[in-house]
């Protein structure tokens, strides 16, 4: 009822502890606080949280224009709603290294498990696009010291991601992951590999987790769990493929609207009511107040 039972430090300890394990862990992207729940509910590892969903949510572009506020807001209420570690996409860290300690200290009140920062130039744009530029590493190398050092949790996990093997090629991405490990990163997030051998090339290079974002219409292929497990990842993100799969209903919902003048014929592929408020626990609001669920819940699943 209400909200997640695990204090956010619990979530962070059993995150390691996971991440540890050399299983490959999987993280759908919640595109709202519900879906977390059923994220969790379907017995996934973990729950990320997309910078390029928060902004579509929003309808605005991934450049970039969302602010922290937002998208610590975000990170919290869907941390609150679930048992499950949360990663938090926090972009190149809003501003200057001193900006990405304030970053790390308000999503971590925020109550979220890991964060990623990256190595891109602001304005940032989504890491599957042409035309990103990344900073020297120089700067990208303060940025992660200024995260690491900002923590108060200590198993608050800082995940380094790196933009720019799309500029500069699978060496340069892996110099530059070598680099953000010595200075304090706890994970890797080589964006944009091409392929598995790629993933294969970073696995060897650091001794951090590793995570491979597999999000579609964009320039990895999309492998499946026993491929990414084959080359050593061990963490995996659906970042927005929620949002597309509810969007695309959405879309075909009010074609049919728009066709049918009714939605009668969508109703079978619709989440049901008796299943909304299983997700959403109205048994257990009951429990604390018997007048809360006193009525039918016709067309139960
Ligand atoms: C992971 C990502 O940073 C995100 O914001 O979810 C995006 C995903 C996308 O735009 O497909 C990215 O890969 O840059
Ligand atoms: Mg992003």
């Amino acid at each position: 009822m209400l909200y997640s039972t695990v204090p956010a430090h619990e979530k962070r300890a059993a995150f390691r502890q996971a991440l540890s394990s050399g299983r490959l862990l999987r993280m759908p992207g919640a595109f709202n606080p519900l879906s977390a729940r059923l994220i969790e509910q379907k017995g996934f590892d973990g729950v990320y949280i997309s910078g390029a969903v928060i902004a579509a949510d929003l309808g605005l572009p991934d450049i970039g224009l969302t602010t922290l506020t937002e998208v610590a807001t975000r990170g919290g209420q869907i941390s609150r709603m679930t048992n499950l570690p949360t990663l938090i996409d926090a972009d190149t860290g809003f501003g200057e290294p001193m900006n990405v300690a304030r970053t790390v200290q308000t999503l971590e009140d925020a109550g979220v498990s890991g964060l990623h920062i990256e190595d891109q130039v602001n304005p940032k744009r989504c890491g599957h696009l042409d035309g990103k530029a990344v900073v020297d590493a120089d700067t990208a190398v303060k940025r992660i010291r200024a995260a690491v050092d900002a923590r108060r949790d200590a198993n608050l996990l800082i995940m380094a991601r790196t933009d720019i093997r799309a500029a500069d090629g699978l060496g340069a991405a892996i110099d530059r992951a070598k680099q953000l490990v010595d200075a304090g990163a706890d994970a890797i997030f080589p964006e944009a590999m091409a392929d598995l051998s790629e993933f294969e090339a970073m696995r060897a290079a650091v001794d951090v987790p590793m995570l491979a974002n597999m999000t579609e219409f964009g320039k990895s292929e999309l492998f499946s769990v026993s491929e990414l497990e084959s080359v050593g990842a061990n963490l995996v993100i659906y970042p927005v493929s929620l949002l597309r799969i509810a969007m695309g209903a959405a879309e075909r919902g009010l074609d049919a609207l728009v066709a049918e003048g009714s939605l009668k014929s969508e109703v079978a592929t619709m989440q049901t009511r008796a299943r909304l408020y299983e997700l959403v626990d109205y048994a257990g609001y009951n429990a604390f107040d018997s007048s809360v669920f006193d009525f039918e819940v016709p067309d139960a699943r």
